[in-house]
């Protein structure tokens, strides 16, 4: 080898111990916990409690060690696709899509409801049963070409596919047809109209799937401008879920396998706050506190919203390090104590036991 070239194994060998040394890794990262963080540092109208979530860390891992928590139940809802192919791929892509502000400010008898295999389904539920329902009635909801297509996919028919049995409608009709319409056109620009092709191009990283969705789709762009900070805070709600989805829907396997699926933290929706904030986990200065017990309008990005989303994904990641630090051995990340989280304040408010509302926030984030 002569003296100018480079020694290869040399220069390999010293990356290995930069990478070591300073953390400089390939993987790719989505900046979600950093944001969360900050937030958290600056918040004033939200706190955490430590002793609460000590205790929680306990209450939640004994619940979920009981309950034999796994992704595996994801696909035991009985609206959750079962089969774990490109058609179940492209439902969770549209489904997460779509995956936001189903809350209602009429009692539960007149709020918007979705009728369907003989039940009355709400919240999330109404998502995924219309969806069900559109597919049984030949209507392609799942399909990018038909979101694209503007004879067919218009206003009105997502007026059919979302009917409600009651006589409310179902809350930004017209958001959810934007959302369909870009995201159609993206997949057809990018990814040859294929949710799979979108998800492979991710070579199994989830940080690197969530960061592609957040460049490639503005209805997924859930980042917002906070003061004193130069960068916007990434939540990337959806983003973040549709990946769990297919990660829950897959078992980890196949198309739900990612090598750091660990890096994905709590969604930052309008149910996990609420049953923190009922664990004593996260509390609310006094003015904030009856904005949320008046259900008043907490407006999208504003500050106290997103001490809300900052505070609550934080909370969630110390709860999950307390859990692995009494239980290493424990298969555990945020997602699955997410999960847990929210069936858990469903079945609070499925017995009418909610001791404090959700916040009420519009927006296509959540
Ligand atoms: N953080 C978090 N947010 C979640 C979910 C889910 C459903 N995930 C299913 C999949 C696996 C789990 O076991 C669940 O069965 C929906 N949401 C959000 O909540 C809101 C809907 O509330 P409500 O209107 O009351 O249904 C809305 O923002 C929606 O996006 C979750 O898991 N975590």
């Amino acid at each position: 080898m002569s003296d100018d070239e480079p020694d290869l194994e040399l220069l390999a060998l010293l990356r290995q111990h930069l990478q070591g040394k300073l953390n400089i890794s390939d993987e790719p990262e989505t900046g979600v916990l950093e944001g969360a963080e900050y937030v958290y540092d600056n918040a004033i109208d939200v706190a955490l409690d430590m002793r609460s979530c000590k205790n929680a860390a306990a209450a939640i891992y004994s619940q979920m060690q009981q309950k034999q928590y796994s992704a595996a139940q994801w696909s035991a809802h009985e609206l959750h696709p079962k089969t774990k192919d490109d058609a179940t791929i492209a439902f969770i892509f549209t489904m997460d899509l779509l995956n936001f502000s189903f809350w209602s400010e009429k009692p539960e008898a007149d709020r918007f409801a979705i009728s369907y295999r003989d039940k009355r389904w709400t919240g999330y539920w109404s998502l995924v049963a219309a969806m069900q329902r559109a597919l049984d009635e030949g209507i392609p909801i799942t399909d990018s070409h038909f979101w694209q297509d503007e004879e067919e996919c218009t206003i009105d028919t997502l007026r059919q596919v979302f009917r409600s049995c009651s006589d409310e409608e179902m809350p930004m009709l017209a958001e959810r047809l934007a959302c369909l319409r870009e995201a159609g056109t993206v997949l057809y620009e990018k990814y040859e109209c294929s949710p799979t092709k979108l998800v492979e191009a991710a070579n199994g990283s989830a940080a690197a799937l969530v960061n592609l969705l957040a460049k490639d789709f503005a209805c997924f762009r859930d980042e917002h401008r906070v003061e004193g900070r130069r960068k916007p805070v990434r939540i990337l709600k959806r983003a973040q879920i549709f990946v769990a989805d297919l990660w829950a829907c897959f078992e980890g396997e196949g198309h739900g396998a990612f090598r750091d699926i660990d890096k994905i933290t709590m969604f930052a929706d309008y149910r996990v706050p609420q049953i923190l904030n009922t664990m004593g986990c996260i509390a609310y200065s006094p003015p904030l506190d009856v904005a949320v017990r008046a259900k008043k309008d907490i407006p999208s990005g504003g500050n106290w919203e997103m001490q809300l989303r900052g505070c609550s994904i934080w909370c969630v990641e110390l709860i999950r390090r307390e859990i692995k630090r009494n239980h290493p051995e424990v298969d555990i990340n945020a997602i699955l104590i997410d999960f847990f989280l929210y069936d858990t304040i469903k079945e609070i408010e499925a017995a009418g036991q909610e001791s404090i509302p959700h916040h009420r926030t519009r927006s296509i984030w959540y």
